[in-house]
């Protein structure tokens, strides 16, 4: 990890309508670093990963990544910074009639010119990378086979391979496990930390699961209500004081409870 920041935000507000999504979010986020971002369903982890790449515009506040002013970005700018920027989503977003292969030859589409259908309308050079990236992500041989035909989890590698592609220097990662079970999850999990090690990226992951997190990151960041309300090294953080993050949530729901995935709402009606 080098001293450099790759993510400067200062007195982010993010408005919709009357929602405050971010309330004031201050974060750097130095170059190599493995930063989860934790909170419940609606406390602004996703809209702060989309600043980043300038998918959202602030209300108020400044954002830096990568040594640029994004606000200022446009056009090819935009486009450059973008391209230093891998994204995993939840989804996958793959293309499911689409090969193997092709799903992650799309990660290099934005740098060449016109449409590409099929394998063969990549340089050789992209091709021989792609099955690279493949074999990285433990999918060498299955190049050929159609994507929706994958588990979820091969899925999800093939989205890093797809990331890889990119070169990037940062990779963000919405909720990349949430449609996953546990044991895929840690097996993706444990790949994304690996590849982001090997490769000096600066990773900033959101997540529902806390003992993931704890095992996962560098660095915890805790969101509540677009508030940075924890930022600390996951190394030696007791548990509690993550948990403090769900805690007062609403009247009469446990932290555990409020902590659980996507169950919350239906959990917190059957409590309250
Ligand atoms: N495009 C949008 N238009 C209006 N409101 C939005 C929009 N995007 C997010 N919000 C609101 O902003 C708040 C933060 O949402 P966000 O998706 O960032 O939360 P989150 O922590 O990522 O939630 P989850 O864990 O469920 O993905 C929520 O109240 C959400 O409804």
């Amino acid at each position: 990890m080098s001293n450099a920041h790759a993510v400067e935000i200062d007195g982010l507000v993010k408005l919709y309508g009357g929602t405050r999504a971010l309330d004031g979010v201050s974060l750097t986020v130095g170059e190599g670093e493995i930063v989860v971002l934790l909170g419940l369903s609606g406390s602004g982890k996703s809209t702060l990963l989309r600043h980043i790449n300038k998918l959202d515009v602030p209300t108020e506040g400044h954002i830096r990544v990568l040594g640029e002013d994004v606000a200022s970005l446009r056009g090819k700018g935009l486009r450059h910074l973008r391209s230093r920027i891998g994204v995993v989503f939840q989804q996958f977003e793959l293309v499911g009639s689409l090969s193997v292969l092709e799903n992650v030859l799309t990660g290099t589409l934005a740098r060449l010119s016109g449409p590409r259908l099929g394998t063969w309308m990549y340089p050789k050079e992209l091709r021989t990378a792609a099955l690279g990236h493949l074999d990285r992500v433990g999918l060498a041989g299955r190049e050929h086979q159609r994507s929706d035909t994958l588990s979820g989890g091969q899925q999800q590698r093939v989205a890093i391979a797809r990331a890889l592609m990119q070169s990037p220097e940062i990779l963000l990662a919405d909720e990349p496990v949430a449609s996953l079970d546990p044991e895929s999850s840690q097996q993706v999990m444990d790949l994304i930390r690996e590849i982001g090690r090997e490769r000096g990226l600066t990773v900033l992951c959101s997540l529902h699961q806390v003992e993931l997190a704890m095992s996962w990151g560098d660095r915890l960041v805790g969101l509540r209500a677009g508030k940075v309300v924890l930022d600390t090294p996951a190394s030696g953080v007791d548990r509690d004081s993550v948990m403090q993050i769900y805690s007062a949530v609403a009247p009469g729901v446990p932290a555990e409870l409020a902590a659980l995935d996507a169950t919350v709402p239906h959990l917190r009606q059957a409590v309250s």
